[in-house]
């Protein structure tokens, strides 16, 4: 009895910690941390995270609280303008801007959505953006002989090819298809391959990854010696995302459909990155106190009174978590906004890249 109460108490203490540290940071603003994954010239963001960021109404520590709602697309607009800024400056300086390539198979309602919302931030951010629409039914080699125009193209420093591509394409070949320098989403091996070695630097960093990564050092969340569980292990967010938490020291499980007991495991971690696309897949019974959630899924689910007749939905059940939770992000508005902001700082990282410019 007497240990069952002490882990109880440590628990408490732990979650109190947690909510105290991240009050904290929204309070003074450790978005001023130093780091950041977004390679631009730190002291320029942080400035500007501190005139743009607003901090919560009420920063009171108390464990009764809710969780912090992690305002992702507040963050991601403040990305987006430092971007704007530095691509400004490239143009001024050399004359150049950064390009990105949109190459989009089929006409998926979601894709055609993201596709728009991706080009639109290009335009706001000052970066060139070329979309290749192809129809559902193309032959393999359409789509290669447009990856491969992009890939000599010397103005555009990005190429995207959206997934999930249509069944009878090859999506390894495909991606395979891209010039390494051009490859902003990361997804090609030897990038993958670059994220999962020691010693070894990839090009570009998988946007949504990068995108979670990004909200936990801007909250001020300690990744060193941290449990963190990730649910899902899909190519593009699950198996990038715990690569980069184990290149930042955390303890890092994989969670996912064939796990015997997902909810046990994942309700001792410090930081739950949840990928699954399965809504209201985590309750409050699969998280520890104070834990920091993120949530990546993106189910888009009807409803007839939205103008899209869908919405979408992450994997939290939100009503719960808040109340155990440190802090948390949103669907929409979290982790969304962050992966395009990633990828248009991806982009501009090759452009920097490809022209020399620092
Ligand atoms: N090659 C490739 N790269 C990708 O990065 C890629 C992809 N394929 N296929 C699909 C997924 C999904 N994805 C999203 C991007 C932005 C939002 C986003 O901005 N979401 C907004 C809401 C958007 C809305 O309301 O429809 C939000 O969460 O607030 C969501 C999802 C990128 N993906
Ligand atoms: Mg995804």
């Amino acid at each position: 009895m007497m240990e069952i109460m002490s882990s109880i108490e440590r628990r408490m203490a732990a979650a109190w910690h947690n909510k105290y540290v991240i009050r904290r940071a929204i309070s003074t603003q450790i978005l001023m941390s130093p780091q950041s994954l977004v390679s631009l010239d730190l002291p320029e963001i942080w400035t500007a995270a501190a005139d743009n960021l607003r901090p919560p109404t009420s920063l009171n520590c108390s464990n009764e609280q809710d969780a912090v709602v992690i305002d992702g697309k507040l963050i991601a607009e403040d990305i987006r303008s430092t971007i704007a800024t530095e691509v400004r400056r490239m143009k001024e300086s050399i004359g150049k801007v950064p390009g990105l390539a949109v190459i989009l198979v089929g006409q998926r309602r979601d894709s055609q959505t993201y596709v728009r919302n991706k080009i639109k931030a290009c335009e706001e951010a000052g970066i060139k953006s070329l979309f290749h629409e192809l129809p559902e039914d193309c032959p393999e080699d359409a789509v290669l002989s447009v990856v491969s125009s992009f890939n000599e193209d010397p103005t555009i420093h990005g190429i995207l090819v959206q997934l999930p591509l249509p069944q009878h394409l090859d999506e390894v070949k495909i991606l395979n298809a891209l010039s390494l320098e051009k490859d902003v989403d990361g997804f090609h091996p030897m990038n993958m391959g670059n994220l999962a070695m020691r010693g070894r630097e990839p090009l570009f960093i998988p946007c949504t990854p990068k995108g979670c990564i990004e909200l936990l050092f801007r909250f001020g969340v300690e990744i060193m010696g941290k449990n963190a569980v990730v649910i899902g292990r899909s190519n593009v967010v699950g198996l990038p995302t715990s690569l980069l938490l184990q290149r930042y020291h955390a303890t890092v499980s994989v969670v996912h459909a064939l796990t015997n007991n997902p909810e046990e495991i994942t309700s001792e971690a410090d930081i739950v990155v949840t990928a699954a696309g399965v809504p209201n897949l985590v309750r409050s019974n699969w998280l520890k106190p104070g834990a920091v959630v993120i949530d990546v899924g993106t189910c888009p689910i009807e409803d007839p009174s939205s103008e899209f007749g869908y919405r979408l939905v992450g994997d939290v059940c939100h009503e719960e978590a808040v109340k155990v939770a440190s802090a948390i992000t949103p669907v929409p508005g979290g982790v969304g906004p962050m992966t395009i902001a990633m990828l248009l700082s991806n982009t501009l990282d090759s452009a920097k890249r490809a022209y020399e410019f620092v």
